[in-house]
């Protein structure tokens, strides 16, 4: 299996408002390094999985609406608790939903919040 990954970043306001998160139940900050991995199992003919700037590009439209808004007034995410595992959920479905069928084995996409802390989404496809 072969996999290429690309990475980008996005900065966001939220709040988590359910009893598990403490203080982080109010309004609060993140910035998100994204990195999306997108596994095929046989190289194309032009040698690759996908083209590096193709994969720039998917990754950088499933953030535009969310980097640099506050989660908490987007219409999408009407009453989702946008956790870090939940927002790697949202950008791997929007990926894959442009993604052409029958090429790609999967992809996977990890948010960090922090060099210590990341989540991981994998949809097979
Ligand atoms: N599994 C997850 N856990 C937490 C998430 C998340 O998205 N997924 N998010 C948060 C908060 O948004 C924030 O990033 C951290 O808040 P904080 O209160 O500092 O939480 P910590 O767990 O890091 O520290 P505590 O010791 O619980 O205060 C929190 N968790």
């Amino acid at each position: 299996m072969f996999a290429l990954t690309v990475r980008d970043r996005m900065m966001i306001a939220h709040s988590l408002p359910h009893p598990a998160f403490g203080p982080a139940q109010a309004l609060h900050g993140a910035t998100y390094v994204v990195e999306l991995t997108i596994r095929r199992a046989e190289l194309g003919e032009e040698g690759i999985v996908i083209d590096i700037g193709e994969a720039t590009t998917l990754l950088k439209d499933a953030l535009a609406d969310l980097d640099y808004t506050n989660l908490d007034e987007h219409p999408e995410l009407a009453g989702t608790l946008t956790t870090t595992e939940a927002l790697a959920k949202l950008v791997a479905d929007r990926v894959a939903d442009r993604l052409p069928a029958g090429l790609y084995a999967g992809l996977d996409v990890t948010l960090r919040e922090h060099p210590d802390a990341w989540a991981t989404y994998t949809r097979e496809l």
